[in-house]
């Protein structure tokens, strides 16, 4: 982790790739959003909204930064305001308030022919039903969002055929979508957006539909793409155990804001509120769980040195194959405590029964 709070091998650019401030989002009859538009300034809270204008707030007055080729993900419950929050970072929503810009151009004002241009160079979306079209091929698919680019023909067919490939489905080009499962129309419907070349990607859902064993394969090769073409994407998810394993970052909302944005760890060890610890199960704790995490104060000068961030799998197998009591020390070689079986035995009884790290 780096002093910035960003995952290791982020950079943070100086523009990030989408900044969202001050953003409000009402739902209502025109005028009623009208009036209440005039209030948002002084920050009134949802059901003053409701009760005084008979408006809904979807989002409510959003902070939100995302760094340049991070991958965040956005959880929440049902009607949290997901959705609507990353349908603001290509216009597709705009704000009632507030701005939203991308590669620091504000978008709330762009045209409509400026927005269907962003959406097809810069800012790429990924549905949870791919919509891929039932009458063409797949390449003819793929090479959709290029034709709505101009991109000639024989270029086309190149670039479709390359992003074909990578999502190993390159023998399927002629084939129709009804001819392919779920997961594969899934990934043609990747191939499709990253085909555009798009610097942003948005996803809404993306692997919810598929079965678990495809789903987990789908998300590692996600996250890979995602890290070698070096794009920032933004995803939606309702599986938290998903946004952990692969988010740089979690955007955790409720009610229409943002409660606590953090790397997974942050969320799972030091979340903010119960609403955003109740995301975490024993399973992910565990899962997250390090060596700093479960030593304890002290000092030795000889024996065994262990990183302080070895995985608890790793420490377990450590701790199995001896006795011997271990040093936990940071990058820089200094002393973070000790760590033995019985020590590691009780960290996990605190975990088992519901002591979680976060509560202590
Ligand atoms: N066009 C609209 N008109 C009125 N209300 C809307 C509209 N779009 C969204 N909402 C409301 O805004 C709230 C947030 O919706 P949103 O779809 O962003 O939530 P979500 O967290 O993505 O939910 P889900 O996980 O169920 O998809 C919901 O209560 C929804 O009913």
């Amino acid at each position: 982790m780096t002093r910035s709070g960003a995952p290791q091998g982020l950079s943070i650019d100086p523009v990030p790739s989408v900044a969202l401030s001050g953003v409000w989002k009402l739902y209502g009859a025109p005028r009623a959003v009208k009036t209440a538009k005039r209030v948002l300034s002084a920050g009134p809270d949802r059901e003053c909204l409701q009760r005084d204008f008979g408006v809904f707030a979807a989002l409510a007055g959003v902070d939100l930064t995302v760094r340049r080729r991070e991958t965040l993900a956005v959880v929440g419950l049902s009607g949290s305001g997901k959705s609507t929050l990353v349908r603001h970072m290509n216009g597709l929503v705009a704000p009632t308030a507030g701005s939203v810009a991308v590669d620091g151009r504000d978008i709330s004002r762009l045209s409509r022919s400026d927005l269907q241009a962003l959406r097809a160079t810069q800012v790429g979306m990924v549905f949870q039903s791919t919509s891929l079209f039932p009458d063409r091929t797949v390449i003819e698919n793929v090479m959709f969002g290029l034709e709505v680019r101009g991109v000639p023909r024989r270029d086309r067919m190149a670039t479709a055929l390359t992003w074909l490939d990578r999502v190993e489905l390159a023998d399927w080009a002629h084939r129709y979508p009804h001819e392919l499962s779920g997961g594969m129309q899934q990934r043609v419907g990747l191939a499709r957006t990253l085909a555009t070349d798009p610097e942003v990607l948005l996803l809404d859902e993306p692997f919810s539909a598929l079965d678990p064993l495809i789903r987990a394969n789908l998300q590692d090769e996600f996250a890979s793409l995602v890290r070698t073409y070096r794009k920032t994407a933004v995803f939606i998810t309702h599986d938290f155990d998903e946004a952990a394993r692969i988010a740089d970052r979690i955007a955790v909302m409720s009610d229409g804001g943002i409660v606590q944005i953090g790397t997974p760890r942050d969320i799972v060890f030091a979340p903010a509120t119960p609403y955003v610890a109740s995301f975490a199960t024993r399973d992910i704790r565990l899962r997250f769980l390090q060596a700093a995490d479960v030593a304890v104060p002290g000092t030795l000068d000889t024996g065994d040195t262990i990183a302080a961030d070895m995985p608890l799998s790793e420490l377990m197998q450590r701790a199995s194959a001896s006795e011997r009591v271990m040093r936990v020390v940071d990058r820089d070689g200094r002393g973070l405590g000790v760590v033995d079986r019985a020590h590691l035995i009780a960290s996990l009884d605190r975990l088992m029964t519901g002591k979680a790290h976060a509560a202590e």
